[in-house]
């Protein structure tokens, strides 16, 4: 049984006993959203992330969720992609493509991917105006407390230097507050260039939820969510914190073995 509490303000904790475990609680918890969002909305924007998570995602397309969940209604974005070819093994739409969204029934309209034929700069702006467009229609909600995209769902992965979509730990990218989306040449994990959402625009979605699996991660995850001081600049992974949404760690056992652990029940 997964453990779960609340932490004073590092949001809700969801430790699992294994991956098997943590990616039905993970299914459990997309679909619900997109049930809620599609009845209040009549749509779902969700934001996916590279990484082991799509991996994670995987029972969404078995049952019940391939025939519950109301795919039509979802718009599929991306928090980061990687400055490749959209069929290179790096590429993040690729993943997502084959490990989900050929799986289940989507809209390929609705598939806003990265540009792949121009340059990061390039990709990003473009990136940011299809964004604009979106909320101006509302498909993509808008920030009550800034100018922002309200996504319904962004999801993540941390890296085990505490990065989140491709926002690094001691990279300028983190101040990056004017732009919806960004591009940098020189990420530490390859390849090089990527497009990532900016933190406000992370920080002003509906629901965030943090995906991460391992022991490698257990000491990022006590950083990111412990009370750790202020001597160390914070991990970007504890600089992800909705301003009026709502945060979620889905993590299993090793990641969370660091922790802190007072807080949890059964
Ligand atoms: O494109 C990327 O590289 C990601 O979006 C990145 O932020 C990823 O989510 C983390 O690095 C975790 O990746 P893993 O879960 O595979 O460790």
């Amino acid at each position: 049984m997964a453990l779960s509490g609340v932490h004073k303000d590092r949001g809700e904790l969801r430790i699992h006993e294994s991956l098997d475990e943590l990616g039905t609680d993970l299914a459990d918890y997309i679909a619900e959203l997109s049930e809620t969002s599609v009845k209040e909305r009549g749509v779902f924007a969700i934001a996916l992330s590279g990484g082991s998570l799509i991996g994670l995602m995987g029972k969404l397309c078995e049952a019940p969720y391939n025939k519950t969940v109301d795919w039509a209604k979802w718009y599929i974005f991306w928090a980061d992609e990687r400055a490749v070819a959209k069929n290179h093994a790096d590429s993040n739409y690729k993943l997502a493509k084959d490990g989900l969204l050929s799986k289940v029934p989507i809209v390929p309209s609705h598939v806003h991917s990265i540009n792949d034929s121009v340059s990061a700069e390039e990709a990003a702006d473009e990136y940011e105006f299809v964004i604009r467009q979106l909320v101006k229609t509302r498909t993509i909600s808008v920030s009550d407390i800034s100018d922002c995209p309200k996504f319904d769902l962004i999801l993540l992965g941390m890296g085990p230097d505490g990065h989140v979509a491709s926002l690094f730990p001691n990279h300028p990218v983190l101040e990056a507050n004017d732009e919806w989306v960004t591009y940098i040449t020189d990420s530490p994990k390859p390849p090089p260039e990527r497009i990532t959402f900016t933190l406000p625009v992370i920080n002003s979605a509906s629901n965030v939820a943090v995906v991460v699996a391992g022991e490698g991660k257990a000491e990022a995850v006590h950083l990111a969510i412990d009370d750790v001081g202020t001597d160390c600049p914070p991990l970007p992974a504890r600089m992800v914190q909705p301003t009026k949404g709502k945060l979620v760690w889905f993590l299993d056992k090793p990641a969370a073995s660091k922790l802190e652990g007072s807080q949890f029940s059964e």
